[in-house]
């Protein structure tokens, strides 16, 4: 799992490691790792004999400390450094002293010119944002808002400290001006906020520099992401002994008169996640025996249709004459349940927590804010908060889909899939999406994993999909990325 740890835990880490080892150490070690980034990335520059200059963006906290200190590394193999300190006062002393003694400049960026501000920043060869790491609190504050502004605008490749200056790294919330990367260096682990939208937009690629923190840290993460690895080890995958029914029957309540096509992508996600069978229950059956013939249909409720290990109910359910009963039939079925779309629209918590089998729902953003009872931006701006939020309140496992897909339990870390495209956002794509977590839940995946894996799946399929993509190829691409997977 590739782990992300909220500042208070970073800082008890810290501290303790800290306590540990001669001052100043761990500085060291961030600072060594960010100088090494840095110089890797100017290599070409060099050459191609072009004089590499740097300049550095100095906070008064430890992230400018960090930044000075990497910057007296670069300065004595030759670079030009600047530091642009916005306040002089408090910026670290021992750095700004290591950066003059290797032949940089400190400057107060409030004494500089504007012209000479931009012929700096146009020369530069690259920028490193030291201004604030996990210590930022809120969008950048004026001063430091308008020098990334200019940062911005000059071009520059921007290489952020820790964090790009002004997000939350605990949330990836962005609630005010921030200064985007084009790559992250990170000490010690993941936060947050490198992982969830909106702030991981701003971070371009993130390095993790270890700083030896890792065995300080407690097991369990707040934030996390499975590998490759472990979702290849959580796919199902037939044995000797196994037959249809062993490897789990999903039955799917989907689609209406007026959404057939809903019923079709669901059941053709489903069969692609690894289930023995899956049945259809509904008006739509013509449409999907047309489609998919390995499909059990039959054109009546839930509560008619045999036994199944899962259902998914939800997906162009519209103007089904009986989707009422429908929800209330699987939400009284004693098996795993994924609610989606129009099965979410006035969902009641207290029948969800009532229920003796695993719930996962799985709404997109307007759906959360509806449940949430929240404009739909609350929820694009604070995706973690939102998450945990649903699942708490629902007892349930919530998967929330969008440009990055989360998935939370009432308790414990929240997964966040890495393998998402934007060309997912396309209409029936989260009709795929829950027929392949609801395959993946009959089974036998827990929720949370069912989730995961297919977010996973199908984040791979969207990007293996002829372009640009549509539902029904990122349906046919599955296969291809569950190979991608297994090898
Ligand atoms: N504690 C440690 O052991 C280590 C810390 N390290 C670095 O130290 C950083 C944390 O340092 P600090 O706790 O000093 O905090 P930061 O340096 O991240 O931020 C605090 C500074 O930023 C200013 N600031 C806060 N919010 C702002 C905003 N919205 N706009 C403009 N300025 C703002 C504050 O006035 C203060 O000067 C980490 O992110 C990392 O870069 C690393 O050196 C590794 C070791
Ligand atoms: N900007 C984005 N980046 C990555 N994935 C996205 C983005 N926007 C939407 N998606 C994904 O596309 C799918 C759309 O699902 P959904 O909103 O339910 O659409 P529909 O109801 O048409 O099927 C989800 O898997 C979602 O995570
Ligand atoms: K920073």
């Amino acid at each position: 799992m590739r782990t992300a740890y909220r500042v208070e835990t970073v800082r008890a880490a810290e501290s303790a490691l800290m306590a540990r080892l001669p001052e100043g150490t761990l500085m060291n070690r961030a600072a060594a790792g960010l100088a090494a980034a840095c110089a890797e990335l100017l290599r070409p520059g060099l050459g191609r004999r072009t004089v590499a200059r740097v300049v550095l963006l100095v906070g008064g906290g430890d992230n400018g400390g960090d930044a000075l200190f990497a910057g007296a590394r670069l300065a004595r193999r030759g670079i030009g450094v600047n530091a642009l300190l916005l306040a002089p006062d408090r910026a670290h002393p021992a750095g700004l002293a290591a950066l003059r003694a290797a032949g940089g400049r400190g400057l107060a960026v409030a004494d500089i010119a504007p012209g000479a501000l931009t012929t700096l920043l146009g020369r530069a060869s690259m920028v490193v944002d030291g201004i604030t790491g996990i210590g930022g609190r809120g969008g950048l504050r004026p001063v430091a808002a308008e020098l990334a502004e200019r940062v911005t605008a000059s071009g520059a490749p921007v290489i952020a400290v820790d964090l790009p200056s002004g997000v939350d790294a605990d949330t990836g919330e962005v609630r005010g001006p921030v200064l985007p990367a084009t790559l992250t260096v990170t000490f010690g682990t993941l936060k947050p906020g490198l992982l969830v939208d909106p702030a991981r937009q701003h971070a371009g690629d993130v390095r993790l520099v270890d700083i030896g923190l890792r065995p300080l840290l407690p097991v369990e993460p707040d934030v996390a992401a499975l590998t490759p690895a472990e979702v290849a080890a959580l796919l199902p995958r037939p044995t000797g002994e196994s037959d249809k029914y062993r490897r789990g029957v999903l039955g799917v309540a989907a689609g209406s008169a007026r959404y057939p096509g809903a019923a079709v992508l669901t059941v053709g996600g489903a069969l692609r996640g690894g289930v023995g069978a899956v049945r259809y229950a509904g008006p739509a059956h013509a449409a999907v025996i047309a489609r998919h013939p390995e499909t059990l249909v039959s054109p009546g409720t839930p509560a008619e249709a045999g036994r199944v290990q899962a259902w998914v109910a939800g997906p162009g359910l519209g103007d089904h004459p009986e989707a009422e009963r429908v929800v209330n039939e699987v939400l009284a079925a004693d098996v795993p349940l994924l609610l989606d779309a129009d099965a979410l629209r006035g969902l009641d918590p207290a029948r969800v927590r009532a229920r003796s089998a695993p719930t996962l729902l799985t709404p997109h953003a307007g759906e959360a804010a509806a449940l949430l009872g929240v404009a739909r931006e609350r929820v694009e701006s604070s995706r973690l908060t939102s998450v945990r939020e649903l699942a708490e309140r629902f007892g349930a496992t919530v998967l929330l889909k969008g440009s990055t897909t989360l998935v939370a339990d009432p308790a414990g870390p929240v997964l966040v899939n890495e393998t998402g495209t934007p060309w997912l956002a396309t209409a029936g794509s989260g009709d795929v999406l829950s027929g392949l977590a609801g395959g993946l839940l009959a089974a036998g995946l827990a929720a949370r994993d069912a989730g995961a894996v297919a977010a996973h799946l199908h984040g791979l399929a969207g990007h293996a999909a002829p372009m640009p993509a549509t539902a029904s190829g990122v349906t046919d691409a599955l296969p291809t990325a569950w190979q991608s997977l297994t090898g």
